[in-house]
């Protein structure tokens, strides 16, 4: 059987979790799923998800990726060495005023983010160069392309793997090799409330009353609601991944959330930046207006495209 070999990072949770279960658990058993995470004792839930596949189409490996020495012992550990797709998932948020955050944390989430992915093709680029075959799959984010409100320094580190990928993948097709940024909107994960409640204990004392009334009063006060509206499931992302991973001539980038495309499609309608720059401007200050009833449209929107896809199931039954 000619299995592919998908090593897949941060797969104790969310994303990473059902992704890992989802492919390993492939009909046509097309995938040996390497799941790593950096703390193995927390394979739990995956081990739960897995069921069956455990031991057959997955095993769980530690990695690190912050630590270069966890990513070259975990590759060296496969047969050969070999890795056919790469799933760069391992990810952090962080939201707050900046003045409120420490040059130490927002190194985490860079080194996290994107010095992470940076580590990992280090140690497995030079293989899949050699092998001419590989597909580099990176969940990224719609903030890769776009930033929003207080998330300034997860943007960034998001912008940094979009750039460092783009530069990439005229030299990997060279190779015959894919790269594919997967771009989803709000994911109803760990990462949510992780960053919900981080977000809560923010020190707003170096902040000014305004922009921590921002902060608390409009942005806190508003994501939950977001992710209730927008939100996907992380098993919706998988399948959105799963597509990508098994297509003749993958795309570059992908965004798994029609219903938050609007908001990033102001940015390539305006080469000088100012539309979606001002549309949010409009959505967050006058939030109780225009905010709400963009939430109420999407809303409707979300409603009848959920309608549409029940009525096209039931046709197809
Ligand atoms: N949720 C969302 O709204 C969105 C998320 N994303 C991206 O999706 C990816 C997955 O996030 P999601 O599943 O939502 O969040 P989760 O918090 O549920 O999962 C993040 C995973 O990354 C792991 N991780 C963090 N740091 C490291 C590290 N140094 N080495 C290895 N693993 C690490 C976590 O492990 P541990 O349990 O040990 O902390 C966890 O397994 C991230 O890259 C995120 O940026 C993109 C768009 C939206
Ligand atoms: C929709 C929207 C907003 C919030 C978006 C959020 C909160 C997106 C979160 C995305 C995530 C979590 C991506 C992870 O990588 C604003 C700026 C408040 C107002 C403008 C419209």
């Amino acid at each position: 059987m000619n299995q592919k070999v998908v090593l897949i990072t941060g797969c104790s949770s969310g994303i990473g979790l059902a992704l890992a279960a989802r492919i390993a658990k492939d009909e046509k058993k097309r995938f040996m799923v390497y799941a790593t995470m950096r703390n193995v004792s927390k394979g739990e839930a995956l081990v739960e998800a897995a069921g069956r596949a455990l031991g057959r189409t997955l095993e769980i490996k530690q990695l690190d990726v912050c630590d270069e020495d966890s990513i070259k012992a975990c590759v060296d550990s496969l047969p050969e060495r070999r890795v056919d797709i790469l799933i760069s998932n391992a990810g952090m948020g962080l939201i707050g005023p900046i003045e409120c955050q420490s040059i130490d944390e927002m190194k985490t989430v860079m080194d996290t983010n994107f010095f992470g992915l940076v580590r990992l093709l280090k140690e497995v680029l030079p293989d899949m160069k050699r092998r001419k075959k590989g597909h580099i799959v990176v969940i990224s984010s719609v903030m890769g392309i776009q930033g929003i409100l207080f998330n300034d320094v997860y943007a960034a580190s998001k912008f940094a793997v979009e750039g460092f990928c783009e530069s990439l993948a005229v030299q990997a097709l060279r190779f015959n090799l894919n790269i594919s940024l997967i771009e989803p909107g709000p994911v109803i994960t760990e990462f949510e409330r992780k960053v919900y409640d981080e977000g809560l204990k923010t020190d707003l004392s170096k902040a000014d009353p305004v922009t921590a009334d921002i902060f608390l009063n409009i942005y806190l006060k508003n994501y939950k609601q977001i992710f209730e509206t927008l939100g996907q499931t992380a098993e919706d992302v998988a399948e959105h991944t799963l597509k990508i991973m098994t297509m003749e001539d993958p795309p570059f980038r992908h965004q798994t959330n029609t219903l938050y495309t609007p908001m990033t499609t102001l940015k390539y309608a305006d080469p000088n930046g100012d539309l979606p720059i001002d549309t949010f401007y409009k959505m967050v200050f006058e939030h109780d207006k225009v905010f709400n009833a963009s939430l109420n449209f999407i809303k409707l929107l979300c409603w009848r495209s959920r309608k549409s896809f029940t009525i096209e199931k039931d046709k197809s039954n």
